[in-house]
């Protein structure tokens, strides 16, 4: 019997890490994007999963959307957030110059953990309505991301500015990195006792 049309049988399956340093507003930009939601507070996270179905070019996607807790220099990447997982959003603040240079620093930690040369990425310049204190210009931003051939743009998660697009230009990564002959992630083999 085949598979009814919108059938979870017929989307791919994704899975999207989001990186950056502490407080840039990488669970805001997710909420806002699976919730449509923004919260002024912040509560600093741990770990949380989302599920979204993102369709991108008449394709739908199973998305896990997976936030982490904020990075520094110090910060040993948890395998969670380099195994079987498709492609990155890298997230820096525009008010934080410190947290632009963080994002060389994670990329550098993933290639070290997968062993690959390249991975896709969107490489994301949150809170853009922060005008006032910016601190990276958009010429820095799209530099690092031809640097580092990934997709590069500025979001504000406050305003709803950008955000559906970050995941858009995400899937645009994935699917032209399988289309080039990169390959698929590889789930863990490996049990921790
Ligand atoms: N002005 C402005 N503030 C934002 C924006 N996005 C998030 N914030 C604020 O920035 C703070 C941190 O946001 P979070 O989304 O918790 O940041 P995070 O990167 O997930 O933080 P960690 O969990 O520590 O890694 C909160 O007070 C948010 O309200 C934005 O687009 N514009």
């Amino acid at each position: 019997m085949s598979a009814a049309p919108g059938s979870s049988d017929l989307r791919k399956k994704r899975k999207i890490a989001v990186l950056g340093s502490r407080s840039v507003g990488k669970s805001s930009l997710i909420v806002r994007y699976v919730e449509d939601a923004f919260v002024d507070a912040y509560y600093p996270t741990i770990e949380n999963i989302f599920q979204k179905v993102i369709t991108y070019k008449g394709q739908e996607y199973d998305c896990d959307i997976i936030d982490t807790a904020g990075q520094d220099e110090y910060s040993i990447l948890n395998s969670k957030h380099a195994i079987g997982i498709h492609g990155y959003v890298l997230v820096y603040s525009i008010a934080s110059r410190n947290s632009f240079e963080m994002i060389q620093t994670v990329y550098d930690k993933i290639l070290n953990y997968t062993g690959t040369e390249h991975v896709p990425c969107v490489i994301v310049g949150q809170k853009s309505d922060l005008h006032v204190q910016r601190q990276v210009s958009e010429a820095d931003g799209k530099a690092l991301s031809q640097q580092l051939q990934c997709a590069w743009i500025e979001t504000s998660a406050r305003h709803n500015a950008n955000v559906a697009k970050v995941f858009e230009l995400m899937l645009s990564q994935t699917e032209k990195g399988l289309q080039d002959g990169g390959p698929e992630p590889q789930p863990s083999k490996c049990t921790v006792m």
